[in-house]
């Protein structure tokens, strides 16, 4: 579990608005949600509700028109551009639809590049986080010789080395089969509660939720619990 003992991330009366007079859009209005450590929740709406909001809001990469953003205890309001990135760079790890990795890094070096940047004093270690994921056996392929479940899971990794209080993930499962986007899922899972990460993630898939502690529900920028609209003879 994390050292602290307090939310990896807390939004308070968040709303953000997009645009001025007619053209104003809310894309979050009036959102409030606390994920603990270790605690993984699920946020899942239809296209234009707000969930790529939440989780730029989220993020620390766009200031909320109101409401107040925490990130591992630390109050985001007020701060300077700097100390965001240094924020989002110590405390925050990021996962998105494809990997998003550097092409020309191997599946090792792809983990070793955020401990160079960052300045944690206890980073994971590297090689033993890429067995975790079941990735050793290709630490040495770059992105393009892996498959895409592959370079999923060496986007996870890469996230979870600097040990972020909070992990965003959009959409894991976009580009994976039906078998991996559970592998890949339960992945998430057992990496927040094993290692205290707060994990938000978006997505579209309703196959993979049973993996989460809890699920939202956003629609038209307002967060609610998820109530499930048929019941699955599965
Ligand atoms: N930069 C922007 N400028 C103006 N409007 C924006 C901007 N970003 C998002 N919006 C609007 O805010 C609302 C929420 O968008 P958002 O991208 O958060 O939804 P989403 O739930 O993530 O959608 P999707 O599932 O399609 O990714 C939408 O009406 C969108 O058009």
């Amino acid at each position: 579990m994390s050292a602290k003992d307090v939310p990896g991330l807390v939004l308070d009366s968040v709303t953000l608005e997009h645009g001025d007079g007619e053209e104003m859009v809310t894309a979050l209005d009036n959102v409030s949600l606390v994920v603990e450590p270790g605690e993984f929740v699920a946020i899942v709406g239809p296209s234009g509700s707000g969930k790529s909001s939440l989780l730029a809001v989220a993020g620390a990469l766009v200031p909320p028109t109101s409401g107040k953003v925490q990130v591992g205890g630390v109050e985001l309001t007020g701060m300077k551009p700097k100390e965001l990135t240094r924020l989002r760079r110590d405390h925050i790890g990021f996962v998105f639809q494809s990997g998003n990795l550097v092409p020309a890094l191997t599946a090792l070096d792809q983990l070793r590049l955020p401990i160079t940047f960052g300045k944690k004093v206890e980073p994971r270690d590297p090689a033993t986080l890429l067995k975790e994921v079941g990735m050793d056996h290709r630490a040495d392929r770059r992105p393009h010789q892996l498959s895409g479940g592959e370079r999923q899971r060496v986007g996870i990794a890469r996230a979870l080395v600097t040990r972020p209080d909070l992990l965003l993930v959009d959409e894991p499962t976009a580009a994976l089969d039906r078998q991996r986007s559970q592998e890949i899922v339960g992945l998430l899972a057992r990496e927040a509660h094993e290692h205290g990460v707060a994990t938000v993630m978006v997505t579209h898939d309703h196959d993979v939720l049973h993996h989460c502690d809890r699920v939202l529900s956003m629609v038209d920028g307002i967060l609610s619990e998820y109530v499930p609209q048929t019941v699955s003879a599965r």
